[in-house]
């Protein structure tokens, strides 16, 4: 459930808030997903990977609001870093990848903190590091959802812009929290406990 839902859950919210506070970027998509579909109002498969700047600005809202903030691993061998300072493998050895800092990394990101989609494009792509940016992680491990991930985003902004203009709500700013929240059934917790990642 969390893998397949609450991340997509997390993903298209923050998606619609950043769509919110941007309105000259929800215009430039709402115009780039009219031009796609014409006059119809159902999307076809084919129509998804045209949607440049639309997948652009979905981007950079998993840079800055990744679901999956953090990933943990254990070390099947030793690492050593180009400074010197080295991780030791064995199962009594757990590292936490801080995506949600890798993506506001100031050494890689210009403005980490603001929203530009245009940080997506092929030329501004190009130069950085693959593992810059990470929302689904990398490796043998990485999210094995991510493309239907990433169509399901385009599926439910394309069709939201299409009937609607989303504003913010200045009264009711989002504060972002980092847990899991357990179903009801299951659960050893009550109804408003949670799961924290950070404890
Ligand atoms: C925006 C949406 C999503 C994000 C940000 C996301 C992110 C991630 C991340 C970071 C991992 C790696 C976890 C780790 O390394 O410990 C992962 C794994 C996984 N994801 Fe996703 N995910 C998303 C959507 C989905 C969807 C829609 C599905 C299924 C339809 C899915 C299925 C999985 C599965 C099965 C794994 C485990 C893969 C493995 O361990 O080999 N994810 N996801």
């Amino acid at each position: 459930m969390f893998g397949g839902h609450d991340t997509t859950a997390s993903g298209i919210s923050w998606l619609f808030y950043c769509m919110s506070l941007h309105p000259e970027h929800q215009q430039r998509c709402r115009e780039e997903i009219q031009e796609i579909l014409g006059e119809r109002d159902t999307i076809e498969w084919e129509d998804l990977g045209k949607m440049t700047y639309t997948t652009m600005c979905i981007k950079e809202s998993l840079r800055l609001f990744p679901p999956v903030p953090a990933v943990s691993r254990q070390l099947a061998k030793p690492i050593t870093f180009s400074d010197g300072r080295s991780l030791p493998a064995g199962l009594f050895s757990l590292f936490i990848l801080n995506i949600f800092a890798i993506h506001r990394n100031r050494d890689v990101w210009e403005d980490p903190e603001i929203y530009d989609p245009m940080r997506f494009s092929p030329e501004n792509s190009a130069q950085r590091h693959s593992h810059a940016f990470l929302p689904f992680s990398a490796g043998s491990r990485n999210c094995i959802g991510q493309q239907f991930a990433m169509n399901e985003m385009k599926v439910a902004l394309a069709l939201t812009l299409l009937h609607f203009e989303l504003a913010p709500d200045p009264s009711r700013p989002p504060i972002p929290i980092s847990q899991i929240q357990p179903t009801q059934a299951g659960s050893q917790q009550g109804p408003g406990e949670t799961w924290s990642r950070e404890g």
